[in-house]
């Protein structure tokens, strides 16, 4: 098989002008990496197509926001950096189509349209920071485009200052400060109040409330938490009860909120939830402008149900001048300051730099936002399965007869792993793979396979057949079927009813071991030609003759049937592609009651 044929990397689109490139810097390639280990080239047919990334390529990373110098550094020992700041949305859907690799921090809108623009080029999106509120993420699946973020690095400067806006609002620092800078001298105007004591409510337990909670009981304050999927012993082990949301409001002296912007949490405060809030309550947001009605907000500030709030957030950024609530007295605002400390920088810079080179070379990240985490020691353990996957779902789609419209896929995984020790996920999309790319112009990945499959109105079942024996192998045999369809090669419709084929990989080689309800033993590294007849003598020599004279290489041949002389299947693999011509006159031979050659 030719290397180019093979080769690409994880997320790479048919149409990209980068994989052409890499494809033909990998003819003279001689080592890869897969997942993080290094191949010798003629690994290659063992690998899954999308994970293999040529070391010697270089793609271009387009930093359109400012990134610290370290995480800058090691993008560059990898790619080509264009860093480009401040671009309009124009701009910056001409210059997506020439990069391989986007990183934003929050500034940045990264739309469908940026998606489109790129022409299937953008393979990975990297958010350096936490918040993936400014990335459309179902146009990135779509796209196959991996989004990657930095969810760890600016965890403590966002508490700090979250904590920082708690006290000064408490102690009305910024509205002091102002006034002593005018020439005013107002001690009584700024009388604080204190914090000792008081109930903060930390909505949203995740990284950031958790250590906003553990820091305001340093202040002495009595911590509540409302977060319906924070576990309840984490809060427990640092002093914090678990609450309702209605009860959080209700109790709450302090709100400081921490949970991401999603539909659920859109404007959770409004006018509504600000009326169940204690009179006087104070309110921080570090999280998004988008958690708080700002409308609603300044009623409730007019109203004094609301005292004081302490805001870095906002739907929009920056704020209209004339905010009513950026003016507002009591109102106390910084410009989306959470995460800039030079600390917190420098490692968000560092986590996104590795999480997209990573990526870019074909590791599944640990920070991947839409794809599934499959961890290096499983991927490495599953990489001859997922040749296979691939290969079966790629025989099956083949024996389909034109006009059938697959709709209804069933894969079962024989095994002797427990249930839970088996992620199939990495399988599946290879077989969704397998299964679409021939039919259609789309680029399958890890990230858009079930979007793909689901688009294209695909139902794939996963079973699992649980073996006896030795659970040291993660899979012994893959099957899929495809139901009510008709078959181009009939005898590959098994007993009951369905498209059948079945593989298993014998010493890290794939091999397909059953069609229809006939066991064969072919190895899938080539291409096959399937052929049944009445089993008898000198089938084989009369097939292989009219091969060899076109000088096609024969790999592998095997006969599956039911009993002596009676009805079988033969499988024989090819090097390579047989002209039409010997294809006509295997079909030609008498006893041959039907073919069919499926290219791998
Ligand atoms: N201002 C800044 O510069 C800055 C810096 C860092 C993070 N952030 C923002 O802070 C927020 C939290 O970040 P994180 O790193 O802690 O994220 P996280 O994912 O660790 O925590 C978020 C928590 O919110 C919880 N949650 C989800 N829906 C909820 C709901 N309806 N009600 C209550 N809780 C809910 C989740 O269960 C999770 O525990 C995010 O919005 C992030 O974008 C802002
Ligand atoms: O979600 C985040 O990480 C913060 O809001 C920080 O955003 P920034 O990277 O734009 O500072």
């Amino acid at each position: 098989m030719a290397a180019s044929a093979s080769s690409t990397m994880l997320l790479s689109s048919k149409s990209s002008r980068a994989s052409l490139s890499w494809k033909n810097q990998l003819a003279s390639t001689s080592a890869f990496r897969v997942s993080g280990v290094t191949l010798p080239r003629r690994s290659l047919r063992q690998c899954p197509r999308f994970i293999i990334f040529s070391m010697d390529a270089k793609p271009t990373v387009l930093v359109a926001e400012k990134l610290g110098e370290a995480g800058l550094k090691l993008l560059k020992e990898f790619a080509n950096v264009d860093c480009s700041y401040n671009l309009s949305p124009e701009e910056l859907c001409t210059k997506i189509s020439l990069c391989d690799a986007l990183v934003v921090r929050s500034g940045t809108k990264v739309t469908r349209e940026i998606f489109e623009s790129s022409g299937g080029r953008l393979k990975v999106v990297g958010r350096a920071g936490v918040g993936i509120d400014n990335v459309d993420l179902a146009a990135a699946t779509e796209h196959g485009c991996l989004v990657v973020n930095a969810p760890t690095a600016n965890t403590v400067a966002a508490a700090e200052h979250g904590i920082a806006l708690l006290t000064a609002m408490a102690r009305n620092v910024a509205q002091a400060d102002a006034s002593v800078k005018a020439g005013k001298w107002l001690r009584n105007k700024y009388v604080g109040v204190s914090l000792v004591g008081k109930t903060l409510a930390v909505m949203g337990f995740g990284k950031v409330g958790s250590e906003v909670a553990r820091r305001a009981k340093g202040l002495g304050m009595h911590v509540i938490a409302h977060d319906p999927y924070a576990p309840a012993d984490r809060a427990r082990a640092i002093g914090v009860q678990l609450v309702s949301f209605d009860e959080a409001l209700a109790s709450a002296d302090f709100i400081s909120l921490h949970m991401p912007l999603t539909p659920a949490t859109k404007q959770i405060l409004n006018d509504e939830t600000f009326a169940k809030m204690k009179k006087g309550v104070r309110i921080v947001n570090v999280a998004r402008g988008g958690v708080i009605d700002e409308e609603a907000l300044v009623r409730a500030l007019d109203a004094g149900i609301v005292a004081q709030a302490a805001l870095d957030v906002f739907t929009v950024e920056p704020p209209p001048k004339d905010s009513k609530l950026i003016q507002h007295e009591n109102v106390t605002a910084t410009p989306h300051l959470g995460a800039s400390t030079t600390e917190a920088q420098e490692g968000v810079a560092i986590e996104v730099a590795e999480a997209v080179v990573g990526a870019l070379k074909g590791e599944l990240s640990a920070t991947a936002v839409n794809a599934p985490m499959v961890p290096a020691e499983v991927l490495l353990e599953l990489k001859p399965f997922v040749v296979l996957a691939e290969k079966l779902g790629r025989l099956a789609v083949q024996l389909v007869a034109g006009g059938s419209g697959v709709k209804s896929v069933k894969v079962t995984y024989g095994s002797a792993r427990a249930p839970d020790d088996l992620d199939t996920r990495l399988l599946r999309a290879m077989i969704t793979k397998g299964m679409i790319e021939p039919i259609s112009s789309v680029f399958i990945n890890l990230v858009n396979a079930d979007f793909t499959a689901k688009q294209r109105g695909l139902q794939i079942s996963e079973e699992r057949l649980l073996l006896d024996g030795s659970p040291e192998s993660p899979v012994e045999f893959i099957q899929v079927q495809i139901a009510n369809v008709e078959s181009k090669f009939a005898s590959a419709i098994s007993d009951s009813g369905e498209i059948r084929v079945e593989g298993k990989v014998k010493d890290g080689v794939p091999h397909l071991t059953k069609v229809g309800s006939f066991e064969v033993d072919v190895s899938l590294e080539g291409s096959i030609i399937l052929c049944s007849q009445v089993d008898q003598p000198g089938m084989i020599g009369k097939v292989g003759s009219v091969l060899g004279e076109e000088n096609v290489n024969v790999s592998f041949m095997s006969v599956g049937r039911v009993a002596p002389r009676k009805q079988a299947v033969m499988a024989i693999g090819v090097d390579e592609q047989p002209s039409k011509e010997s294809l006509k006159r295997i079909g030609e031979i008498p006893a041959i009651q039907e073919f069919v050659y499926l290219g791998l």
